[in-house]
């Protein structure tokens, strides 16, 4: 569905400060699958979810979708594939528009009249049935600001957004580490239960081993820029975090550094 082939990148490139972030990173992912990615300190792991969505372009390797090869695309075209969440739940959402404002806008994502942000009856009835679905209340406040919400609320109506017109590949980059450990555990259920009814491809980097181990088919660890691991199905459940932390320093003959992760 969506294959890396030695995909590298370079920060400040030819310069003393050069930062090799993604060092030939191949990947093949599968329709449907859910890869949760974990990672040291500075591995690369927001530096893949961007250039996956066109942020960053890499200076080597490709990038195939369905069979086009996006490498070169720009992010606005990717957009119309890929959804995205961001760790801070002020970033997917426009806090003075009002909640079904903004799902207008998510819902006419990649058509040409994108930037109508007018809501019709269709799209008030429709939105009613999809934010009920949240199971937050929110579908009697269609006309509030967003800003007036909590960061958890936002945090869900964003993934809402993201899905909304079905991408090929979700995109979360530590969604929930912002939220507080309860708001956390219910955006990520809602992360599960939606993932799975609508079967999306998904990538989701968590600093929490615990969830990579729980959640989704396939788990990769990166680690300078590099994939170390890939472990999917049985041998992915059955993992626990000290055999992930016995892989990496087998791997790697080093301790795994990093202190959110490890703190978790
Ligand atoms: N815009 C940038 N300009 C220069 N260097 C960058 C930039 N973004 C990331 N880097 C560097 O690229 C490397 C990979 O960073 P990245 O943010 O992808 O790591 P990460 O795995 O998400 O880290 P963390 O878990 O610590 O947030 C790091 O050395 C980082 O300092």
């Amino acid at each position: 569905m969506l294959t890396l082939k030695d995909v590298t990148l370079h920060f400040h490139k030819g310069s003393v400060n050069e930062v090799r972030a993604l060092n030939r990173i191949s990947l093949d992912i599968k329709d449907g699958d859910f890869i949760t990615v974990i990672g040291s300190n500075g591995a690369g792991k927001s530096t893949l979810l961007n250039t996956l969505a066109g942020t960053f372009k890499p200076d080597g390797g490709s990038i195939t979708l369905k069979g086009d090869d996006i490498t070169r695309w720009p992010e606005y075209k990717r957009a119309r594939h890929m959804g995205r969440v961001f760790q801070d739940p002020l970033l997917g959402t426009c806090a003075s528009l009002t909640i079904a404002q903004n799902l207008a806008l998510a819902r006419r994502r990649g058509s040409t009249r994108s930037l109508r942000m007018g809501v019709t009856q269709d799209d008030r009835n429709f939105f009613r049935s999809e934010v009920h679905k949240i199971g937050l209340g929110l579908e009697s406040r269609l006309d509030d600001r967003i800003g007036l919400l909590s960061g958890g609320q936002r945090q869900a109506l964003t993934l809402l957004m993201a899905i909304m017109v079905r991408p090929d590949i979700l995109l979360l980059d530590e969604h929930t580490a912002a939220l507080d450990p309860k708001t956390a555990n219910s955006v990520l259920l809602l992360t599960e239960h939606l993932v799975s009814e609508m079967n999306l491809t998904t990538l989701m980097v968590t600093h929490n081993m615990n969830q990579a181990i729980k959640l989704g088919n396939r788990l990769i660890m990166l680690h300078q820029g590099e994939i170390i691991m890939d472990v999917s199905g049985e041998a992915k459940s059955s993992l626990s975090v000290n055999d992930l932390l016995a892989q990496f320093y087998a791997v790697k003959g080093e301790e795994f550094s990093s202190d959110r992760m490890l703190l978790t």
